[in-house]
């Protein structure tokens, strides 16, 4: 049940969006046991079976006292935070609703294209958007790790993202893969969409130097997984984040959210939440 402490504690209140989801556990668990921020609304999608329930009863357990809904406009606006694992389209609509609130959203969906972030970048003139395709610490590392061996080695080197994920995942490369790729590049000094390889079949024709190629693996419930290979002449690297439990995902959402509390209006990543800028 919510805690009557955590109400009159004055806590950062968190609306989470796509409350039956995978993350979207996840985030009510953490914030429900949370001493630094309360869960003030649970979001689902408009005919879900959830809505209309209490999110606790619906996740198996005891009643919390956070009713699930799909009325967006009306949680949102008691936020000072939104925790959105979604899908772009709905991601897009919270931007808007969530910058309205003047509240922090902070968002891990992945699979956002172009015409998505320009939405999200002009969401972000009136409050502060804090994204990232991937918020653990080890990932968020590894991008500046990448960046740096990429940089020191020379084309002969050859740059391969290879990610593995569970079978429910819709979006391929993964929100992760995507930002390995796009810091090798940079490391490069060059710009990934110039780079990227997606992945091959058939008589693909020899390796394009300096191209950066992706691999994606879907099965079982691997939680997350990414190697990035710099095959060189008789050597291999291989860099490699293996996430194990969707906590780590949860947790770096919360601080962002919290993190995110005091700064104006724009666009933020984990980079900006962990100090690794
Ligand atoms: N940035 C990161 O660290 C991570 C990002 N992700 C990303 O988060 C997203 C969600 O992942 P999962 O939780 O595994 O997916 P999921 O499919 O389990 O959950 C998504 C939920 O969003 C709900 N939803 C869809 N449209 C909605 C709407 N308009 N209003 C409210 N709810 C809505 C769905 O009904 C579903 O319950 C994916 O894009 C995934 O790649 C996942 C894990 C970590
Ligand atoms: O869908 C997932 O599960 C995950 N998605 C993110 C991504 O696309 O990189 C992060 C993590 O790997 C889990």
């Amino acid at each position: 049940m919510i805690d009557s402490q955590q109400v009159e504690s004055g806590l950062p209140g968190i609306v989470v969006t796509g409350a039956s989801g995978r993350m979207g556990q996840m985030l009510i668990r953490l914030l429900l046991e949370s001493d630094q921020a309360r869960l003030v609304g649970a979001l689902e999608r408009p005919g879900h079976d959830w809505v209309g329930r209490d999110i606790g009863e619906a996740m198996g357990g005891a009643a919390v006292g956070v009713t699930v809904s799909d009325d967006a406009v009306t949680e949102i606006a008691r936020a000072q935070a939104v925790i959105d694992f979604t899908s772009p389209a709905a991601t897009v609509a919270f931007a808007e609703l969530t910058a309205q609130a003047r509240a922090v959203h902070v968002i891990g969906t992945t699979g956002l294209e172009e015409s998505d972030l320009a939405h999200l970048k002009a969401a972000a003139r009136h409050a502060p958007i804090i994204r990232a395709g991937n918020m653990s610490l080890g990932v968020n590392l590894l991008l500046g790790l990448t960046r740096k061996v990429a940089a020191a080695l020379g084309e002969d080197w050859d740059i391969e993202v290879v990610e593995a994920h569970h079978r429910h995942k819709v979006d391929a490369p993964s929100g992760t893969a995507l930002m390995l790729g796009e810091a090798a590049a940079e490391g490069r000094g060059a710009r990934l969409a110039d780079l990227r390889v997606p992945a091959r079949e058939g008589i693909t024709g020899v390796r394009e130097t300096g191209s950066i190629g992706f691999s994606a693996i879907r099965g079982g419930d691997v939680v997350g997984e990414h190697d990035v290979i710099f095959a060189g002449a008789g050597e291999r690297i291989v860099l490699r984040h293996l996430a194990t439990d969707r906590a780590l995902f949860a947790r770096g959402a919360i601080r962002a959210a919290l993190w995110g509390q005091d700064k104006g209006p724009g666009e933020y990543d984990m980079a900006d939440v962990l100090g690794l800028g």
